[in-house]
């Protein structure tokens, strides 16, 4: 992955919105599951989404994501109307995501998990896979590049030939995230990534996620109920609770808000 085309400074005040959301809405039935939600990520930024269970944190994703269609609202992304966009085109114009829990193929090598992404951004047809055409030669070097580079980048050079279902938690957790970057992001969105992680491997997570930012210029959205994590790591900080913003703010007025420590945190 060149660095070059991200050269953008890592959460530029100054530079137009990556994605932006307005008036997001949506309902299961008779609960509001996000209401009139808005953020706005700028390129390099690293922002973090917080509430209790079933605030809406999932939902927001999944409707940013292409995986569920918004009732009202907009969300855009490098100033283009997504939100009626499919999953598949939106990580093709330029916004992955992990998911709660790991979605690895299993069954394949480390390094057919990562390929298999970035195949997605460098696809062939069938007629180039059948003569072999240049296209495919050149897609297939591109793939190889991406997929070296990443593996290097998490420590898993070495084990690029295991099971994915073979490697202890931790690494499958960093493999994820490596998934999702070989579809070449601007936007990165990860869904609870330190669960099920000690505090040693949440801190390199945080460390992990920091140099992806600076690297590639990446802007990311985290989900996570470890405060450490999004304290530490987030510039900016959204707070839903019951579907709605009740707060955003840099991490220290986020930890300082009566209404947040009241809802989130449980004491006032
Ligand atoms: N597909 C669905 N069908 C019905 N209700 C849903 C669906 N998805 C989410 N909900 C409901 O919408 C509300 C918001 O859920 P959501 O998963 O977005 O919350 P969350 O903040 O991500 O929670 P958690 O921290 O537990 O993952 C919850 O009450 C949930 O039960």
């Amino acid at each position: 992955m060149s660095e070059a085309a991200r050269s953008q400074a890592p959460g530029s005040m100054d530079s137009a919105p990556l994605l932006e959301t307005s008036g997001l809405t949506k309902s299961f039935r008779s609960l509001v599951a996000l209401r009139d939600q808005a953020i706005v990520v700028r390129p390099g930024e690293i922002v973090g989404v917080i509430g209790p269970n079933g605030s809406g944190k999932s939902t927001f994703f999944n409707l940013v994501s292409g995986f569920l269609r918004p009732d009202s609202g907009s969300v855009r992304f490098d100033g283009q109307p997504i939100e009626r966009r499919s999953a598949a085109e939106i990580v093709r114009l330029g916004i992955a995501r992990t998911f709660q829990g790991t979605r690895l193929f299993k069954a394949l090598s480390v390094a057919e998990n990562v390929r298999a992404a970035a195949q997605l951004r460098h696809p062939s047809s069938m007629l180039d896979a059948l003569v072999g055409t240049p296209r495919l030669r050149r897609a297939a070097r591109r793939v190889d590049a991406i997929t070296g580079e990443l593996l290097g980048l998490v420590g898993l050079t070495g084990r690029a030939g295991v099971r994915a279902g073979d490697l202890p938690y931790g690494d499958q957790r960093r493999l994820e995230l490596v998934r999702a970057l070989a579809t070449q992001p601007r936007l990165l969105m990860l869904d609870e990534p330190a669960a099920g992680m000690d505090a040693a491997e949440t801190r390199e997570l945080m460390d992990l996620v920091d140099r992806i930012r600076r690297r590639f210029g990446v802007a990311v959205i985290v989900v996570e109920h470890d405060m450490d994590l999004i304290m530490n790591l987030c510039e900016r900080i959204q707070v839903l609770a019951h579907g709605q913003t009740i707060f955003e703010g840099a991490p220290a007025e986020v930890q300082a808000h009566p209404k947040v420590r009241e809802v989130y945190l449980g004491h006032a």
